[in-house]
């Protein structure tokens, strides 16, 4: 079980007067998928560099699995997380994408024996086999955030934390690499939290924390978070469509159910009606 406590966490960034987080108190159930949104700016990516102790609360605690987040857990922690960023790009260092996935393997001193049976399992887990010996620069968007993954998972983390992963990804890839890490959730256990600004990624989550002005605004699930359309334009999420057709029918005097419908509920709903 890997579930995560933060207890009255204040970050304040050395050459700041202010704090960038303060007083954060939240709790991330194991094996769930959690979304943290907020405006540029907000602090998200610092709540997930804390919670990797990439950097060091200012006040207050992480616990990640029952362990304190500090300087002498790293190792531990490390273990128990895997950061996806943005740009995958960034994340490459080997020459072809066998090697890329090797690189985390190789860091942790995994015996050279053990090593292909781990790389195999890994791009096979994000249906990247047949790319074993491509270099990864000639790879598509979507491809080379499945290596990211593969790279990830061959080191059998508990948590994946997605900074604005699928952000660069055209619709489809996006949409592929959602399903497969819902996939990958189920089969494996894992627990995802993903920051971002995507509606669909948002929808995915069972969990939503929404951030502003340093502090945790609201929590809920996406249906919740999601009808709250003053708060999504505030932050920046915007109002999913199927909100704003939802608000067009009730305008029209349909009776439409008062909750939030995503865009399949939304359809199944009108065709029913129209039976
Ligand atoms: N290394 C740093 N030193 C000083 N200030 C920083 C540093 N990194 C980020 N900040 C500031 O901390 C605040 C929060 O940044 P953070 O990257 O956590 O926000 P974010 O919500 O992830 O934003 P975005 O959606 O744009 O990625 C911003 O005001 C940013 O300018």
């Amino acid at each position: 079980m890997t579930g995560i406590k933060i207890r009255k966490l204040v970050f304040t960034y050395p050459d700041s007067k202010y704090p960038v987080l303060n007083n954060i108190n939240l709790d991330f159930e194991p094996f769930s998928w959690t979304a943290i949104i907020g405006h540029n700016g907000s602090g998200k990516s610092t709540l997930a560099r804390l919670i990797d102790g990439l950097l060091s609360p200012t006040a207050g605690s992480i616990e990640v699995d029952g362990i304190q987040v500090n300087e002498s857990s790293l190792g531990q922690i490390h273990q128990q997380i895997g950061f996806v960023f943005q740009n995958p790009e960034n994340q490459f260092v080997g020459a072809t994408v066998a090697d890329d996935v090797a690189f985390g393997l190789e860091n942790r001193q995994v015996a050279q024996n053990e090593m292909g049976e781990k790389i195999d399992k890994a791009l096979k887990m994000v249906g990247m086999s047949d790319y074993k010996n491509t270099a990864p620069i000639n790879l598509s968007g979507g491809q080379k955030q499945r290596v990211a993954l593969a790279g990830i998972l061959a080191l059998m983390p508990k948590i994946i934390i997605l900074d604005e992963a699928t952000s660069m990804l055209d619709p489809l890839a996006r949409q592929e690499i959602l399903s497969l890490l819902q996939r990958l959730k189920n089969e494996y256990n894992l627990s995802i939290i993903s920051i971002t600004h995507d509606l669909k990624e948002i929808e995915l989550a069972d969990k939503i924390i929404v951030l502003n002005d340093s502090q945790v605004v609201k929590q809920g699930t996406p249906s919740e978070i999601l009808k709250d359309k003053e708060l999504l334009l505030e932050i920046g999420v915007g109002v999913p469509a199927s909100q704003q057709l939802q608000k067009l029918l009730v305008e029209r005097g349909i009776n439409i159910p008062n909750r939030y419908l995503n865009l399949e509920e939304l359809k199944n709903w009108l065709k029913q009606q129209l039976q």
